[in-house]
């Protein structure tokens, strides 16, 4: 046994194989250490090697799937092991094999996915600054590439948060940002290789060549393609057969985030990485698990399409009357996409069969209700897309019991009436005790013992049972088969025919009960597409009618979306910071080409990163075909969102609080456009006073003269606020607040112009500093303030902008180094250089 185990597991050295014996799955050696460790479950031994005992860890099989759950969410592989051969008829150990490897990012089972978000295993290739990447969700069958260029990376990973992920083991794989959750598994670079990769593609989806996917002209992103459909069918014993088509993105299909801005922007996962409060957790009540992840993955994918983006606003609309009846029939849906999945991998559950039927029998009903001239394109595809009556679900009806056992070996799965032979046998097993009883009459009366028994116990199978007293009344054609104390069992010809009959009844129903389970999954699969469709077409509408429902009940209005450049938002709200607070004061936006960067200052607390985040909020709802919470919103067709939000440190990834502000401001300057929305909370602050007004004050300038973004720029530098009277493009705005009986009281409210105080310190005191140190800094500003007038500055502005002069000898020393390229200098020159640049700076 332990030669078979280990040739078992030098075929799996990466995952830990759960070697099924009888009613556990075992694990030895190292294997066995590690899971003890993990799960927490007690490290025994078994046997010896070499003298010394075999570590050995078990679970048993029926709860194996609360153990996968837990070594899965710990990034673990898991090679399950099972016994193929029969354990009777076999000589030495019974034949086994690994039927699959459950991995992060390959779960299919219901009790190991959350139902709410989808799970992908992504593949990433790079080419010569480009970057391939391949995504599959297995549980849903879709799979997609796209090449975009290796500087995305983090972003994309962002948007895709992958479970699992496939890099080639070589040189070209770059360091992976740190921090990340998936994990990672390095392949040999050949699984990577591009022509073999467009065959296996083309084979797996059965086609000459993959123009039909629009994917001909794609190189690295088919290499990993290529790699990720191979790693993903070894995982699993079966065809992919649900995975039956690729399909593209392209960079400029969606409006495009970086991964700062996807997290700032709380749209899945607070910052701290809870799934509430966010959008998500705000304008989630679809009815079905499918639709609460269509939902997410629109969050995470806001369209450029107008034409689409208008459907959709259209199809919420038209819903807004109807949407509370849809959301009930829909409630009774079953997640249709992830059976599928399940029914194409044959790992089906019959329970799993027994609600897709339930949830087929309810489409009828949905279509009906779309019925009756929908005035939204988009609801008369859906309406199309749904099926009018479903052969499938009357075959399941047929097929599978009302309420089938868990597990097909528990029999009772396929319902009575759909094959002759295995109601054949079940009646047998439920003729049992009529026919038991009829026996026991006869006999009593042929032998003439009142108290004669006919019964059965799982060891010694039917017996008739006569008293010690009563023994010698039996007929000889009685078989002693055990004596008790005070009593005897027999059994008769006539029992033994009918023991074999009922106990071979139930194994062979059991065993039909497989077989017919298996044929009736063989004849769903050509279905597979088909379901799919319904899938898809079910979860669009859920979607739909739920962003109805919340923009009725949350008081939100339809935008409108226009060709020309401008966000004009009137009485706009964060969606959740206004579900949070007593009273939400709603504010208006104005951004055009005239108005491009609104400066915002005001006290701390005032309302500042609200009042910004809630325009890139209902910017990003507009074009997810969303309402918006605004009384009225005109939203131009925008490209990209950037934030530069709050302080983060990436101390995994090396990088200090500064550090990170810069580096994403960096980004922002290098990418966006005009056409781009950019958010900038107190850039700057990070460092000291003059630093930080400098870079805040050239920052701003380039996006007022070369970005041209549509930029909101909260600052705690009032001498920022100047730049209004330079630019024509530039405005000031400040939340308001009043002191009232030395109190500060903030009003939320967005006015025109710039803040004219700071209150940093009311707001230490209202925060608990304690009221000494708030003394001590009344004073001190106090003196600051003195200070400042007496010497008619210190004025940061003028101190940051105008330029020091430098002297002449320094900067032709500036200009001479800037020059030089000390790679290709000898020693010699080099130390002539210095020389030269001594005596320069000597004379100044
Ligand atoms: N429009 C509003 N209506 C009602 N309450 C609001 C509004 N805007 C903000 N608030 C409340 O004020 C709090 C502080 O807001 P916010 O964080 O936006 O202030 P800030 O000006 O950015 O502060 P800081 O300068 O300290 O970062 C919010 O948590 C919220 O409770």
């Amino acid at each position: 046994m332990m030669q078979q185990y280990l040739g078992l597991k030098a075929d799996h050295p990466d995952s830990l194989l759960f070697y099924r014996m009888g009613d556990f799955y075992e694990m030895f050696y190292d294997d066995a250490v590690r899971a003890a460790r993990l799960m927490d479950i007690t490290l025994t031994a078994r046997g010896q090697s070499g003298g010394q005992p075999i570590p050995m860890a078990g679970v048993p099989f029926h709860a194996v799937e609360q153990y996968l759950a837990r070594l899965v969410r710990l990034g673990e592989s898991v090679a399950i092991c099972e016994q193929i051969g029969d354990p009777a008829t076999s000589k030495g150990p019974v034949e086994r094999k690994v039927v699959r490897v459950v991995t992060p990012g390959t779960l299919t089972d219901a009790a190991l996915l959350d139902d709410k978000r989808e799970s992908r295993i992504v593949a990433l290739a790079w080419r010569k600054g480009r970057l391939g990447i391949a995504a599959l969700s297995l549980a849903s069958g879709d799979f997609r590439v796209l090449e975009t260029d290796a500087e995305r990376l983090t972003s994309e990973l962002e948007r895709l948060k992958p479970a699992e992920m496939l890099v080639a083991d070589d040189s070209a794989t770059p360091a992976l940002p740190g921090g990340l959750a998936a994990s990672l598994k390095r392949l040999p670079p050949w699984h990577f290789d591009e022509s073999s990769a467009r065959q296996r593609l083309a084979r797996h989806f059965a086609v000459q060549d993959l123009a039909g996917f629009g994917a001909e002209d794609l190189g690295v992103s088919l290499g990993a393609a290529g790699a990720l459909l191979e790693y993903v069918k070894n995982t699993q014993s079966g065809e992919l057969s649900h995975v039956g088509g690729l399909t593209v993105e392209h960079t400029g299909q969606y409006l495009d985030m970086d991964a700062a801005t996807r997290r700032n922007l709380e749209l899945t996962e607070t910052i701290r990485g809870e799934s509430s409060p966010t959008l998500a957790s705000l304008l989630d009540r679809c009815a079905t698990s499918m639709g609460s992840r269509l939902l997410r993955e629109w969050l995470h994918h806001p369209l450029r399409d107008p034409a689409a983006i208008r459907a959709r606003l259209d199809a919420v609309a038209a819903l807004q009357s109807s949407g509370s009846e849809l959301h009930a029939t829909l409630d009774g849906v079953a997640d249709i996409e992830r059976i599928t999945a399940r029914v194409a991998l044959r790992s089906a559950r019959p329970r799993d069969l027994a609600s897709l039927r339930e949830s087929l029998l309810r489409l009828p009903a949905l279509r009906a209700q779309l019925a009756g001239g929908q005035p939204a394109a988009l609801l008369a595809v859906l309406h199309d897309a749904l099926p009018a009556q479903s052969p499938i679900a009357e075959r399941l009806a047929l097929a599978i019991s009302a309420e089938p056992a868990a597990m097909v070996r528990d029999g009772g799965v396929i319902a009575g009436g759909f094959h002759p032979e295995l109601d054949e046998l079940r009646n047998i097993q439920h003729n049992c005790g009529e026919f038991l009883l009829a026996l026991e009459n006869r006999e009593r009366l042929r032998t003439g013992i009142t108290t004669l028994k006919v019964e059965f116990n799982k060891v010694h199978g039917f017996y008739i049972e006569v008293s010690r007293a009563q023994a010698d009344k039996v007929p000889d054609d009685y078989r002693r088969r055990q004596t008790l104390k005070n009593a005897e069992r027999y059994i008769t010809p006539e029992l033994k025919t009918f023991e074999d009959k009922a106990l071979s009844a139930n194994e062979r129903a059991l065993a039909l009960e497989k077989r017919l389970y298996e044929a009736l999954l063989d004849e769903l699969a050509p279905h597979i597409p088909e379901l799919q469709r319904i899938a898809r077409a079910v979860a669009t509408l859920d979607v739909l009618a739920n962003l109805a429902e919340r923009a009725t009940t949350l008081g939100y209005c339809k935008p409108v979306l226009t060709s020309s450049s401008v966000i004009d938002i009137q009485a706009g709200r964060h969606p959740v910071v206004e579900s949070q607070v007593e009273r939400f004061i709603p504010n208006d936006t104005r951004l055009a080409a005239d108005r491009k960067l609104l400066l915002v200052t005001g006290p701390n607390m005032g309302g500042k990163s609200t009042y910004m985040r809630q325009v890139a909020h209902i910017a990003l709802l507009a074009h997810i075909g969303s309402f918006v919470p605004a009384q009225q919103a005109s939203i131009g067709q925008l490209s990209r969102i950037f934030t530069r939000i709050g302080a983060s440190d990436d101390l995994a990834g090396g990088r200090s609080t500064f550090m990170v502000e810069m580096t994403e401001t960096a980004n922002i300057l290098h990418n966006s456009d005009a056409n781009s929305l950019v958010l900038m909370d107190e850039v700057g602050r990070g460092t000291s006073t003059f630093d930080g007004l400098a870079l805040a004050w050239a920052i701003a300038r380039q996006l007022i003269e070369k970005n041209r973004a549509y930029t909101l720029f909260a600052t705690h530098y009032f001498e920022l606020t100047r730049l209004a009277s330079d630019y024509p493009t530039v405005a000031n705005v400040h939340l308001s607040a009043v002191e009232h009986k030395d109190r500060i009281v903030f009003l939320h409210h967005v006015e025109d112009g710039p803040a004219s105080q700071s209150y940093g310190i009311e707001v230490a005191s209202l925060a608990g500093v304690p009221a000494r140190v708030v003394r001590e800094a009344r004073k001190k500003l106090a003196e600051l303030e003195n200070q400042a007038a007496r010497h008619d500055g210190p004025d940061l502005f003028s101190m940051a902008t105008a330029p020091a002069t430098v002297p002449e000898e320094v900067s032709a020393v500036l200009d001479a180094l800037s020059d030089l390229d000390p790679d290709a200098l000898s020693p010699r020159e080099a130390l002539a250089f210095l020389f030269r640049i001594k005596q320069k700076i000597g004379k100044f």
